[in-house]
């Protein structure tokens, strides 16, 4: 079985406990979690789960997999620590690896210790087919991201927009992922993501908009070149605990954790 360590217990780390069952089928359990207020945990996902705001402790626990869902600055605190505690580390802050050199330390780690650096699709879709594609020519890969006006309370936003009133879509960022990932670390990580699939952080093209038309989470990837051409819209449901996120982040991180011990892997 595989012993599971968290860092972050928020919207999706809760959502990602609730797989941790027979039912779902996941040879997993979740043996530790790491976040700053342990004290804000009123119910852990198992008894005899270690919750902590120690890394020592967090790391001693003989993890298999570490899975981040706590954002970008928990990747630089504890990313490579966990690769180099010899776990393979799953994560869904990838805006984070737009910072080079952190990227880098973590390829390192993960070389050196023979474990992998795993980054699920989590809100997105189209990144197999994007990634594959880029084993030959890719001409462009396009993003457009919409979210309602309630997914952008407490962002620099609220600066731009009057939320409360808008009335049709509204263009807060037009340009390339490298900017996108740092200026929404909370809500644009897909375009971060997509572009380690395909063309890169600084010519893949993100637009992100608010959108008092919607009610889920919208991303629209367009890429074309030498494989042909794909278009894939995806619409997530919103968590309830944190209209940012969507519910399909954690299925996204079941399945990679699944992939890890599976006798067939479907769809990478
Ligand atoms: N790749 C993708 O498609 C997506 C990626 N994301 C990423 O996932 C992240 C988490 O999302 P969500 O669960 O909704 O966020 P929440 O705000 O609901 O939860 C964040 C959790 O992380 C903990 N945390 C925050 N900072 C640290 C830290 N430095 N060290 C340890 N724990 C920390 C918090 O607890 P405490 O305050 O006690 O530390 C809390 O438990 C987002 O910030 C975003 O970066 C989200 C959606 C999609
Ligand atoms: O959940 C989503 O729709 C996407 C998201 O927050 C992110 O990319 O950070």
């Amino acid at each position: 079985m595989l012993k599971v360590g968290l860092i972050g217990y928020g919207a999706i780390g809760k959502d990602l406990a609730t797989y941790f069952d027979r039912e779902h089928g996941l040879n997993a359990k979740i043996t530790g979690i790491l976040v700053r207020s342990p004290e804000k945990i009123s119910i852990p996902p198992n008894e005899r789960c270690v919750i902590t705001n120690e890394e020592d402790t967090f790391f001693s626990l003989g993890l298999d997999v570490v899975v981040e869902a706590a954002g970008h600055q928990s990747v630089q605190q504890y990313g490579v620590m966990a690769l180099a505690k010899g776990a393979h580390l799953v994560i869904v802050s990838v805006g984070a690896l737009t910072d080079d050199e952190l990227f880098s330390s973590l390829k390192e780690a993960a070389v050196a210790s023979k474990k992998q650096l795993i980054i699920p699709s989590a809100a997105i879709a189209g990144l197999d087919r994007i990634n594959a594609a880029s084993n030959h020519t890719l001409e462009e890969v396009k993003l457009v991201s919409r979210k309602p006006p309630r997914a952008w309370y407490g962002t620099f936003v609220e600066e731009k927009v009057d939320l409360k009133t808008i009335k049709e879509p509204f263009c807060v960022f037009d340009g390339y992922a490298r900017e996108s990932a740092k200026l929404f670390p909370e809500s644009v990580n897909v375009s971060a993501a997509l572009s380690l699939a395909g063309m890169g952080f600084d010519q893949t093209k993100v637009q992100v908009f608010v959108d008092p038309t919607i009610e889920k989470n919208s991303h629209e990837v367009t890429a074309k070149g030498h494989f042909g051409e794909v278009s894939v819209k995806v619409q997530n449901t919103p968590l309830l605990d944190n209209p940012k996120s969507s519910y399909i982040v954690s299925m996204s991180i079941v399945k990679a954790l699944k992939n890890l011990s599976a006798p067939v892997v479907i769809g990478v």
